[in-house]
């Protein structure tokens, strides 16, 4: 609900006229009008659509909304920003050129024809509104319904006391713990990646093929949906092995972003889900197909876990297991939560490992570097010596860390997520009221030059890295001794978004970080490479997470145990 304050809707404007047009004809003498009723009609209409224009346009966003007062810069070009949002710009870029042009203080409020929003550039405002009183805000009703099918009435779609119930029950199942023990799972299917990879490469090369080239964002998310499919179910989906299962093609079709999917993303939240159903449009069908498919698909698997905890007794630790020994899910309720699960933990991740070899495609160096850093670390790779602590050596390691964060910097998966105040609250201790729009855009704060000062969009993996005093080298030399650091050398913590902060930040940083990892480590020892296609074809784009436009082909030279083969 908008802020109140707003008597004009066009309704309204119409109903005003037919009043007026009723006031006209009956304050005036039948022969003093020199207008036919209908014509009277039309230029009454005519005037109170012109005056709700303007009104719409200019006059409320400027002079009569509630933020209109708030102490912040106010910039009349939402509606350009958003007119040029599909342009040759990925989701984010166009307000970051806004904000970096704007003098702010770490809000600026944006006014226009598409509603006035404030929108937080800075830490203070983001500590204030994530960290500090949280539960004043919550996601738009008609983002939660367009969400709600593809991720059930988990985590990411209840507010409030629903929130907090669910948040503390699934906790668990994120302990840093639990994340260890799943660190050699992950290893191993990284390793699996690699070898069908190799094979792919091999196959294609038999075959004569003359494009060797590999879609590598296809393959992420094959693997990230093995991967959580262990961790959320117990159960390998082998998607690997076999890329046509129905989740791989669901999921596939769902995600792919273009401006098809974009137009009904758009009329969703303007109108409602229902009303845009009505018509006959394929990519609304497509949707409800895809999403009734993959809502079966887990559906079977929560009956199947079920009677396996009953039959064998259970002491696994997936989030199902832990879920249903908590004894406080209906079946549906944890369908509803495996499906956030499974949807949140898979495309995020593998976008984000997508874009790191991209950026590592760019800069050879930096990809040589890493891997002289991984060699040293695991020289019997692609094996470990019995007992190794894997997550031990992985997370210590300065430049894969440093890889990793500036990556998840540079291309936040989420890259803007939007608030709406539920109750008369505060920002920076300043009035606004219930019905307030809030914008907070990872891509924006993560590359913001006031965050993190010149060339903030340069990718410099060693913002991550602490010297830390030095040590003994070979030969006696005497060498800087790193660490890797979790601020980015910059003051606040808040400076970097991709996961949010406070009680509605994202539940699997931890995982999705190991899992980073764990794939980025290993794809870095078997392979070498390139890319296979021109930069300037390369976008982000998509509608609630953003993966690139046209895929990512990479041109890859396998390596042998780690070595040039
Ligand atoms: C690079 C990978 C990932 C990124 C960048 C990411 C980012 C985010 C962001 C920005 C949010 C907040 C969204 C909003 O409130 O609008 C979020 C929430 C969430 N994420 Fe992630 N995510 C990632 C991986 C994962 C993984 C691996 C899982 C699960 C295994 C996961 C599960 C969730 C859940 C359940 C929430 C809702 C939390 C709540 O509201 O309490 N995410 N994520």
């Amino acid at each position: 609900m908008p802020p109140s304050g707003n008597p004009f809707s066009f309704s309204r404007v119409t109903l005003l006229a037919l009043v007026e047009v009723l006031t006209v004809k009956k304050t005036t003498y039948r022969d003093a009008l020199p207008l036919s009723t209908t014509s009277l009609v039309l230029a009454i209409l005519a005037v109170n659509y012109v005056f709700f224009l303007t009104w719409k346009l200019y006059l409320y966003p400027v002079y009569f909304h509630p933020l209109s007062n708030f102490p912040a810069p106010k910039v009349v070009s939402l509606w350009r920003v958003l007119a040029r949002f599909r342009g040759k710009a990925p989701p984010g870029q166009l307000l970051l050129e806004l904000t970096e042009r704007t003098p702010n203080d770490g809000i600026i409020i944006l006014q226009g024809a598409f509603g006035t929003s404030m929108l937080i550039t800075k830490p203070a405002p983001l500590a204030d509104i994530l960290v500090h009183h949280p539960y004043d805000f919550a996601k738009y009703d008609t983002i939660r319904n367009f969400l709600r099918p593809v991720l059930g009435d988990g985590l990411v779609v209840v507010e409030g006391e629903q929130h907090k119930f669910l948040r503390k029950n699934t906790q668990p199942a994120f302990k840093f713990g639990h994340i260890k023990e799943l660190y050699p799972t992950m290893w191993s299917k990284a390793i699996e990646l690699n070898n069908i990879l190799k094979e792919e490469l091999s196959g294609l090369e038999r075959r004569g093929n003359d494009d060797t080239r590999i879609e590598i964002n296809a393959w992420a998310g094959k693997v990230t949906l093995d991967i959580i499919g262990i961790a959320a179910f117990g159960r390998d989906f082998h998607v690997l092995e076999r890329p046509h299962h129905p989740l791989v093609k669901n999921y596939a079709d769902l995600l792919e972003p273009g401006p098809a999917k974009f137009a009904y993303f758009f009329f969703t939240l303007t109108f409602s889900k229902k009303f845009v159903d009505l018509f006959p449009w394929e990519v609304s069908r497509r949707f409800n197909r895809t999403t009734t498919e993959i809502r079966s698909i887990c559906a079977q698997l929560v009956r199947d876990k079920k009677a396996a905890i009953e039959r064998l007794g259970d002491d696994q630790f997936d989030i199902l297991s832990l879920l249903i020994k908590s004894n406080n899910f209906s079946e549906a309720e944890l369908v509803d939560q495996l499906l956030t699960f499974l949807a949140a933990g898979h495309e995020t991740t593998s976008s984000a490992l997508t874009w790191a070899t991209y950026l590592l495609a760019k800069d050879r160096e930096m990809q040589s570097t890493l891997r002289s850093e991984l060699r040293a670390a695991l020289p019997d790779f692609p094996n470990f010596a019995p007992g190794q602590d894997i997550a031990g050596i992985l997370e210590h390691l300065p430049y894969l860390n440093g890889v990793m964060n500036e990556t998840l910097r540079l291309y936040p998966t989420v890259p803007m997520t939007v608030r709406t105040s539920i109750c008369d609250t505060t920002v920076l201790g300043h009035p606004i009221k219930k019905g307030t729009e809030i914008m907070i855009s990872p891509w924006i704060i993560n590359r913001y030059t006031r965050n993190w000062g010149d060339n903030p969009t340069e990718f410099r993996p060693e913002r991550w890295i602490d010297q830390d005093g030095t040590h003994m080298a070979e030969a006696g030399t005497k060498r800087p001794t790193q660490k890797p650091n979790n601020t980015g050398g910059v003051m606040s913590n808040y400076a970097q978004m991709t996961f949010l902060h406070g009680p509605r930040s994202c539940i699997g940083q931890g995982f999705a970080k190991a899992e980073l990892r764990c794939l980025l480590a290993a794809f870095v020892l078997a392979f070498e490479w390139e890319l296979g296609m021109d930069e300037k074809d390369i976008m982000s784009d998509g509608v609630i997470t953003i993966k690139p436009n046209n895929g990512m082909y990479l041109k890859l030279r396998p390596l042998d145990g780690g070595r040039k083969s």
